[in-house]
């Protein structure tokens, strides 16, 4: 495998925001990445960096090679960028958008067109972009990235702000992009998209990236935890607590958010037979560890979007 980015120390700061704090990571080509976290992470900046488009305080970026910043003009047809949806021009229809952003690259409108129809848009050629509703702006966010087929494509919270149903669809033109062989860097708030499409994932908070590794592999390592939860103000956790520690019960965590309350263990079988006992089991869920555990783990927080 050949390496598509490498970012070794890379540093930003914003006043007293330390924005970026020497984040290093290394994305191999073909890859499906995900920079994953909260609002205000450093997601977006180590994006912007990564692309060349921000110039990092310390630290030193190759893509696919070649140094990103200054501006490389050789780097530039072969990677691309998805630009927010509010960057469009507002009277242009989404065929006068990509057209207009394929002939930066020289490209003619039939191959502009073909994209249009790549992501679901044929139909919706003659709608002005500030007609278009989330999902389609979104997709045509993406065209106009890829319109002049790049080997490395950079989108940031392509996702953000759509139903789940428009979601999925975008989901599965990603993954269509990542199977044609065009490895591709992601940044999300979501940890289901996280898990749901990256072969890896660099978990970011404060500026840092804390781990790195297959979303499965990173549950993994938290050891088999399962979360039992019930509907909360059947049994305090107090009481449940002390339930446990009687009946022998290894539990690691309980709480209760005033919705559920939760009981995190390694083995729910004795858990479930006393909540069972104290007939405590309405709105009963059991689930494996998820991504949202990891960052708990890493941060010793609840992980919020
Ligand atoms: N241009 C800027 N000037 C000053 N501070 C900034 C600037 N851009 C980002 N920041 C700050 O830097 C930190 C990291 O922001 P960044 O946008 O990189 O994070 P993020 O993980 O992408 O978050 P979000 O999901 O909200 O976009 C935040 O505290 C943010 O407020």
């Amino acid at each position: 495998m050949t390496t598509a980015i490498t970012a070794d120390g890379i540093r930003k700061r914003y006043g007293d925001v330390q924005a970026v704090d020497g984040v290093s990571l290394t994305v191999e080509s073909g890859e499906f990445f995900g920079l994953l976290g909260p609002n205000g992470a450093g997601k977006t900046t180590t994006l912007e960096i990564l692309e060349g488009i921000r110039e990092p305080d310390e630290g030193r970026v190759e893509l696919l090679g070649l140094r990103p910043w200054p501006r490389n003009p050789k780097l530039l047809p072969r990677i691309g960028v998805q630009f927010q949806a509010s960057a469009f021009f507002d009277r242009l229809t989404a065929r006068e958008t990509i057209r207009t952003f394929a002939s930066f690259y020289g490209i003619g409108h039939r191959r502009a067109d073909h994209w249009l129809d790549r992501v679901g848009l044929s139909e919706s050629a003659s709608v002005a972009t500030d007609k278009m509703s989330g999902g389609q702006a979104q997709r045509l966010s993406i065209a106009c990235a890829l319109v002049h087929d790049p080997e490395l494509v950079f989108l940031d919270e392509p996702t953000t702000g759509l139903d789940p149903q428009a979601r999925r669809n975008l989901w599965d033109l990603l993954r269509d992009i990542n199977a044609e062989g065009r490895t591709v860097l992601l940044t999300t708030h979501y940890l289901d998209e996280a898990e749901v499409l990256c072969d890896r994932v660099a978990v970011m908070d404060h500026g840092k990236v804390l781990r790195t590794g297959a979303p499965a592999a990173l549950v993994r390592e938290l050891d088999d935890t399962v979360r039992v939860s019930v509907e909360s103000g059947l049994i305090t956790a107090e009481r449940a607590r002390e339930l446990f520690a009687s009946a022998g019960a290894e539990v690691s965590a309980v709480e209760d958010n005033g919705v559920l309350l939760s009981v995190a263990t390694r083995l729910p079988a004795p858990v479930l037979s006393v909540l069972a006992e104290q007939n405590a089991l309405r709105g009963l869920e059991v689930r494996g560890a998820t991504l949202e555990d990891v960052f708990l783990h890493l941060t010793g927080r609840e992980y919020r979007a």
